[in-house]
């Protein structure tokens, strides 16, 4: 990893160290203070083996995040990505610790799992909230023993995985009316990191329209357009309710209607009274 000159917070990778990075993204744009900061926090914990939990809303990063620490904690084994809510309610168990032969769909061999597919590497839980209790008790388990039971099995494996979970929404509350196994909570609250929304950190926000705009036009082959005056003003007031993942997708639509210079029509930005219901108390 080098660290681009001028900008002291864009981390690039080198063609080597992309792969675990998401199919687009060649870096981490983190500018603003609390971004730093918790950059900052992120080198910390990342060489180390402790499950991380990633807070933060839709489309702030936090998978990106997540492949950023797999890939600084030098791990050897895979980053594997799993969204909780996509595993089966009548199969998840076989999905995420493995079975063995003739357990699940009537398979002929056995499987790992997404939990044994990541031994010796990281794997990420999105929205670990959406992961049934009885999962959840028996993925604290796994990690307390570093071993993993595959459905059938009567003998556990070692397992080494690190763990790197993420939510969207307050996982205490969850605890609290007991659709969240609040050992696995404390066990996880260690190392919590907390990725704020891109309207509580808005010197992030130019950066990043910079950068997807770089980033799309060479994908494309276009020539880079400029981001008048009006433009960078109209990204900097706007609330952001789908944070990154929005701001790309509209820097992304201005660079393909405009023709060399991006106005704040080419944004597409909905009017200026629905949005002033999103701007931060002071
Ligand atoms: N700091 C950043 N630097 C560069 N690209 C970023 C940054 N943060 C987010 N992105 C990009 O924004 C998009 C959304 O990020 P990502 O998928 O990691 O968000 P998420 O919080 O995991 O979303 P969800 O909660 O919906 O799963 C991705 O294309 C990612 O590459």
């Amino acid at each position: 990893m080098s660290v681009a000159p001028h900008h002291s917070t864009l981390l690039t990778f080198s063609a080597a160290e992309r792969s675990p990075l998401s199919i687009r993204a060649k870096a981490l744009v983190f500018l603003d203070p609390r971004s730093q900061r918790l950059q900052a926090e992120v080198e910390r914990l990342a060489p180390g083996t402790q499950p991380l939990l990633i807070r933060g809303e839709t489309g702030t990063g936090k998978e990106l995040l997540a492949r950023h620490i797999h890939r600084a904690s030098g791990r050897p084994g895979l980053f594997v990505a799993l969204n909780c809510a996509s595993l089966s309610p009548q199969h998840g168990e076989a999905e995420l610790f493995g079975h063995l032969p003739g357990v699940h769909n009537d398979s002929a061999s056995s499987r790992a799992g997404w939990y044994g597919s990541a031994h010796g590497g990281t794997l990420y839980l999105d929205e670990i909230g959406d992961l049934p209790l009885k999962l959840q008790h028996k993925l604290l388990r796994a990690l307390e023993t570093r071993e993993v039971l595959r459905v059938g099995d009567r003998e556990a494996r070692a397992v080494d995985v690190r763990l790197v979970a993420a939510t969207s929404f307050d996982l205490s509350r969850a605890a609290a009316v007991g659709r969240f196994d609040a050992r696995l909570l404390a066990y996880l609250s260690d190392g919590s990191l907390h990725l704020p929304p891109l309207r509580e950190r808005r010197g992030d926000i130019l950066a990043l329209a910079d950068y997807f705009l770089g980033m799309h036009a060479q994908r494309l082959d276009l020539p880079l357009p400029s981001l008048g005056p009006e433009a960078q003003q109209a990204l900097q007031r706007y609330s952001w309710p789908g944070n990154s993942r929005e701001l790309e997708s509209v820097v992304h639509f201005a660079l393909l209607v405009s023709d060399g210079r991006i106005g704040p029509a080419h944004l597409d930005l909905p009017a200026p009274a629905g949005i002033a219901a999103h701007i931060p108390e002071k």
